[in-house]
């Protein structure tokens, strides 16, 4: 059977469709965060198969699976690749109303040029015509950046990375930028079990002994130096809970001091330490210029028997509900005080904190660059319809959505690209209805102008490209 996706698909109004395919459409991708591989891109990979491109790392894909009733061994376990994407198959027709089945056959169509549904009884015929395909030159992974126009890939790097495949694709020449950001959360979290370890790779990384805070943020600062050097243009910090408790330096050093010495520390100094280096982190953030990405609010690993099994980010996080409008206030205006506050993009897992974000970027917006302080786009559990609906509403009502960076695939997968694809349909609606509404002019060219900087103009202004 044909899929349902038509020209038209998402666009409910003439003004909608206008504004996709005049506008939206044929624009570059700035895919300014994802977990792609970098060394994929540097050797131009070829992937084995559609399960290896679409199954093996992707969690949301996993996480349906498990609510179909599928044995753990189709999903992360030892069954074949084939019969894991036959066990996948057999899910699809089953995910009505996720945005999994409409990801899933946009990118069979737009990559693998199959018009059909995935199911069990398609599953053999798909598999073998889109593996033939994943051997050919047109899908290698530079192809497939090519042909989506991506300019820009936002990898997600440990201060620790030697960023060998940034520097070789940068020495290249290569036409995509790919830009690795500067995520410390393992150096932010001194409560963690590994946090020594950590800090001793950090120390052989830069060559130096590591024995006081001090040492510790001049290491630090070397890696955001290097990481700038090759090119980072963000960084970014999962943030579980928010966090803000004020601390003097010297209440630092000693906290650090004890967690050295393998000393037990209280909730409130772990918060201490946490507080103070971001504000360190992000004075440096400001100084060259990048942007301060704050993902905040997973609950993660909550299935320990699973945890166990599998380890982290394998579809076990769900949205955490701490509260965070004063400890997020507190530190940005920690930041701004001192004039050190850098570009900044707010993303909540939990909907429910949408307003709470949009409202919060507008105490700190400024001259500097329109749009300083960002509400970003719906992230993870948020990447749906409804989810982007809602977060474009409400940081147009909250604030300037003109000015908006718009969207991020936050993905795994060389295919998800075509989420940009999803997002500028929901986003061409969204807007093509306020004019078939009354609620704005009837001034297609203005339109277009507030659809071409959301879907490109601004991310690339607002990340220096
Ligand atoms: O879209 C979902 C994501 O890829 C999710 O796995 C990440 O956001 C990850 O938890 C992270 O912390 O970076």
């Amino acid at each position: 059977m044909k899929t349902f996706i038509t020209e038209d698909f998402l666009l409910y109004n003439e003004t909608a469709k206008r504004l996709y395919h005049e506008t939206a459409k044929d624009l570059p991708i700035i895919d300014y965060h994802n977990h792609l591989q970098q060394n994929e891109i540097y050797d131009d990979k070829n992937y084995k198969n559609i399960y290896d491109i679409w199954l093996s790392g992707d969690h949301y894909k996993w996480r349906a699976m498990r609510a179909n009733g599928i044995k753990e061994d189709l999903i992360t376990g030892n069954g074949s690749d084939f019969d894991k994407f036959k066990a996948w198959a057999k899910t699809v027709p089953n995910t009505f109303g996720n945005p999994l089945y409409h990801w899933t056959h946009l990118e069979l169509l737009r990559y693998f040029d199959i018009d059909e549904l995935l199911n069990e009884q398609s599953a053999e015929s798909i598999w073998e015509q889109a593996n033939q395909k994943l051997q050919s030159p047109e899908l290698s992974v530079r192809s497939i950046l090519a042909k989506d126009k991506v300019e820009l890939v936002g990898t997600t790097d440990d201060p620790t990375d030697d960023l060998a495949y940034h520097i070789k694709l940068k020495k290249e020449g290569y036409s995509t930028k790919v830009s690795p950001s500067f995520r410390p959360d393992n150096g932010l979290a001194i409560e963690k079990q590994g946090f020594i370890d950590w800090v001793e790779k950090l120390a052989s990384v830069i060559n130096m002994n590591i024995e006081t805070y001090e040492d510790f943020l001049l290491a630090l600062e070397k890696r955001v130096n290097f990481f700038d050097e090759v090119g980072c243009r963000s960084s970014d910090h999962g943030i579980n809970v928010m966090f803000y408790q004020a601390a003097s330096k010297q209440d630092i050093a000693s906290i650090f001091k004890k967690r050295l010495n393998n000393q037990s520390l209280t909730s409130k100094e772990i918060d201490q330490f946490k507080t103070f280096t971001l504000i360190q982190l992000g004075e440096w953030y400001a100084e060259k210029g990048w942007a301060m990405q704050l993902h905040i609010g997973p609950q993660r690993n909550n299935n320990t028997r699973m945890f166990n099994q599998v380890g982290p980010d394998a579809g076990f996080d769900s949205l955490g509900d701490k509260l965070l409008a004063e400890p997020l206030n507190k530190l940005l205006d920690s930041l701004d005080q001192q004039d050190k506050l850098p570009k900044t993009i707010l993303y909540t897992l939990n909907s429910r904190d949408n307003e709470v974000l949009a409202a919060t970027a507008g105490n700190f917006q400024n001259a500097e660059i329109p749009g300083k302080i960002q509400f970003g786009t719906a992230w993870w559990f948020n990447d749906h319809i409804d989810g982007m609906e809602y977060q474009m509403k409400t940081l147009a009502n909250f604030g300037l959505i003109r000015h908006f960076v718009g969207m991020l695939t936050d993905s795994r997968s060389f295919l998800s690209f075509s989420r940009h694809e999803y997002f500028r349909r929901i986003l061409c609606n969204v807007i093509g209805t306020w004019l078939e509404e009354g609620k704005v002019p009837n001034d297609i060219t203005l339109l277009k102008q507030y659809v071409a900087d959301i879907c490109y103009n601004n991310a690339k202004r607002y990340f220096n490209l």
